[in-house]
């Protein structure tokens, strides 16, 4: 943790992604791709051949590798950190495998006290390969800029109280009303961990950061507000002084848009469930006090095995969509598909960004500008 934080605007003031998630208007609509690195690529699969996936992630040369590997492809504004929101309980020592077509699998999943022994705080030399990775990767990138990423803590939790992935988290809800004191041990010692994760990312020269709360979408408001959000709001509370746009993202996530602003993001990920102008329409409605939103999203990922007429026009529809909000980082709803042609993630960058500013001055709402 020895190193300064970078300068994040000043160095690379032009990158497009990072004006957008300031609520200015780029050049071009920046577009990244949540899950561009990994299995849809055949470069990937080569060079994991024979290598775990938890391995993979702490070989920094393969890291950088991975990382690239659709920076290189696909004109995309962003890279994100190959890594996984397992790697932090794995690095500070939790028993858990990522089983290939399954996910997470947790040998002992915490569903009492004595399982939260499993989770103490982040040590000094923990994290050095995730720094190493990050430094060498930083270096290779140019002015592309890096995202780094953690895991929320609902989202950890989910996958160490469940033992693996589930589609009703009945356990991990539960645990969190029926064993409140419980929970929230759980969730503080989980926030501290992802924190730590997320700062040697941005320490080490990630100049964005994106908090997955993947499962929140399962939640009720209520129980979102009650139980969750106070630590999101920790970990992204626990970043704000590195001055990167924060991004929170989440499935499902229609009625927790507000509350996941309110949690401290800068830029609100949207899923392709509600369009991008409702998304902020909603938060502006809710909460006039938290200044321009800006949104990411939001391609439905399942579409981009329809042919490619059918699918170009529903790319100016994102556009036309997000051009109705002070800022917009075009992605998908969710994480690129295994099966995702990689030709076709390429002609959807250069639609965006051949298209995309003229959409968004056809969207209807007048650029805010800022500097
Ligand atoms: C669901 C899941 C997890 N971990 C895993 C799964 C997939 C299980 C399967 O489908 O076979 C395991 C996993 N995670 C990753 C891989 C390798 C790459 C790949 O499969 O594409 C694999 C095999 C990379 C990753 N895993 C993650 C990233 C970073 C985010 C990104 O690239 O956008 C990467 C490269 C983050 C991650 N990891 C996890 C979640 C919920 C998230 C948040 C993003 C999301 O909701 O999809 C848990």
């Amino acid at each position: 943790m020895s190193e300064a934080p970078g300068t994040p605007e000043s160095d690379h003031p032009t990158a497009p992604l990072l004006q957008a998630a300031a609520g200015r208007e780029p050049d071009r609509v920046p577009v990244w791709f949540m899950r561009q690195a990994g299995r849809s690529l055949p470069e990937y699969r080569r060079v994991r051949e024979g290598i775990s996936m938890l391995d993979s992630c702490a070989r920094p040369e393969l890291v950088t590798e991975i990382t690239l590997q659709p920076v290189r492809r696909y004109d995309v504004d962003a890279a994100i950190f190959y890594s996984d929101i397992m790697v932090p309980l794995k690095a500070i020592g939790v028993d858990l495998d990522i089983v290939p077509g399954t996910g997470p699998v947790i040998a002992e999943p915490i569903r009492d006290e004595r399982g939260l022994a499993q989770l103490r705080d982040v040590a000094e030399g923990d994290l050095d390969h995730i720094t190493a990775a990050v430094q060498m990767l930083v270096a290779e990138l140019g002015p592309v800029p890096l995202i780094g990423f953690c895991g929320a803590p609902f989202t950890l939790a989910s996958y160490l109280v469940e033992g693996g992935p589930s589609k009703d988290y009945a356990r991990t809800k539960a645990m969190m009303v029926g064993a409140p004191r419980l929970w929230q041990e759980l969730m503080e010692r989980l926030a501290r961990i992802t924190t730590a994760f997320l700062r040697t990312q941005v320490e080490a020269g990630a100049r964005a950061a994106q908090l997955f709360d993947s499962w929140a979408g399962s939640l009720s408001v209520a129980d979102y507000r009650a139980s969750v959000m106070p630590y999101s709001a920790a970990v992204l509370g626990g970043i704000a002084d590195l001055g990167v746009p924060r991004i929170h993202f989440g499935v499902g996530t229609g009625e927790l848009l507000v509350s996941m602003v309110e949690a401290g993001a800068d830029v609100i990920g949207v899923d392709w469930r509600i369009p991008l102008d409702v998304a902020a329409g909603r938060v502006r409605a809710a909460r006039e006090d938290v200044g321009p939103v800006v949104v990411q999203g939001n391609l439905d990922p399942a579409l981009l095995g329809a042919p490619w007429p059918v699918l170009a026009e529903r790319v100016r529809e994102v556009l036309r969509a997000g051009g109705r909000v002070p800022g917009h980082v075009f992605n998908l709803g969710h994480g690129v598909p295994p099966t995702a042609d990689p030709d076709t993630l390429a002609r959807v960058v250069e639609l965006v960004h051949a298209e995309g500013r003229s959409l968004r001055s056809a969207g209807g709402v007048p650029a805010v500008s800022v500097s």
